[in-house]
């Protein structure tokens, strides 16, 4: 027992540390949070709030990085460093994803961590969204997403990696990978992780077209599983959450791994040669340009 409890410490402050320093090589210093899990409270993060209740094991972890929960470097260290934390807390037994903001989800990859940067700093903004999806798609506990908001492209995979999806019923929110309509491409453990979903055809329709489902056709194509209130999506995915504990947890946990590792594999041997891919196409200057005009059109929307 001492054992085992010792080799998950190293492996917690060693996943941590990578994820530590690969925030601060960059120039952007991270302030680790202390995250406590003994008692029912709200973790210091300041992107992502966990709140773990002991008395059934469910943690819900809230993104609060406003105006539009975009997942940048340090988001996305925060949001991977607390998943680490939550897995190797025995008191946790299952964890929800959600948003603090309204109406937004998340906007998925924060696009200034991509425009006009350089190729180190797109290099590790990178691996920490493959470091993300690593964990969050692999992930051994139960994860439900409680889509309460607009979920475009990361934000969509974020939610795909769950799993099970609950999403507001209200037509003004969308889920989707768009990435076609920024003039770039979902790469291809993007693509897996939407055809595990959806199947072959609606995913070559989806990712070519860069289609944004409202949530009625999100819910017909088996893209989220269920639709409620907005203002019961959390308490559902907390219902949800307990129904799905009740199945022994060693079997489920198997059993996802069985569905998932392949498509998991596939990145762990192409991680390198997948960094090496982005960085070269998205520091093309007519991609460059793309991005930039999409900016442009999100600011003149808004004016
Ligand atoms: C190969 C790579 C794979 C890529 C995967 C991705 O995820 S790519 C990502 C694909 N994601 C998308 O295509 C989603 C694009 N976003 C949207 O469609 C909408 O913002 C919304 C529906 C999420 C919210 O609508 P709303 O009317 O409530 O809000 P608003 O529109 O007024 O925005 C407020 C401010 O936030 C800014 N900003 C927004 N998103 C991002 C972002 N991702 N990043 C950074 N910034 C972003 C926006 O410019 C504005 O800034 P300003 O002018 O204040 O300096």
């Amino acid at each position: 027992m001492a054992t085992v409890l010792r080799r998950a410490a190293r492996l917690e402050f060693s996943g941590v540390l990578s994820l530590f320093s690969a925030s601060c090589r960059h120039g952007r210093p991270y302030a680790l949070s202390h995250v406590a899990f003994n008692d029912r409270h709200l973790s210091t993060s300041s992107k992502v709030k966990v709140d773990l209740d002991n008395s059934n094991g469910i943690a819900v972890m809230k993104f609060d990085n406003p105006p539009v929960n975009s997942m940048s470097l340090d988001f996305l260290t925060e949001f991977s460093i607390n998943l680490e934390k939550l897995e190797l807390d025995k008191s946790c037994r299952g964890v929800i994803l959600t948003s603090a903001q309204p109406r937004i989800f998340s906007a998925g990859l924060d696009i200034m961590d991509m425009y006009g940067t350089s190729p180190e700093h797109c290099g590790a903004f990178w691996k920490a969204v493959q470091d993300m999806w690593l964990k969050l798609y692999g992930y051994s506990k139960i994860t439900i997403a409680a889509i309460n908001g607009a979920s475009p492209a990361g934000g969509c995979l974020m939610a795909l990696c769950c799993d099970y999806r609950i999403m507001a019923d209200d037509p003004r929110y969308s889920i989707g990978l768009n990435e076609t309509q920024l003039g770039i491409v979902a790469p291809f453990w993007f693509k897996d992780t939407l055809l595990n979903t959806v199947g072959h055809r609606t995913t070559e329709l989806s990712l070519q077209m860069g289609i944004m489902y409202h949530a009625h056709e999100a819910l017909k194509i088996g893209l989220v599983d269920q639709l409620v209130p907005e203002g019961k999506v959390l308490s559902t995915a907390v219902e949800t959450l307990g129904t799905w504990l009740a199945v022994p947890g060693h079997a489920r946990e198997i059993s996802k791994s069985m569905m998932r590792k392949p498509t998991v594999d596939k990145l762990l041997a192409n991680k390198e040669a997948d960094i090496k891919n982005f960085v070269s196409f998205i520091t093309k200057d007519s991609i460059q340009k793309s991005l930039g005009m999409y900016l442009a059109a999100l600011k003149k929307k808004k004016a």
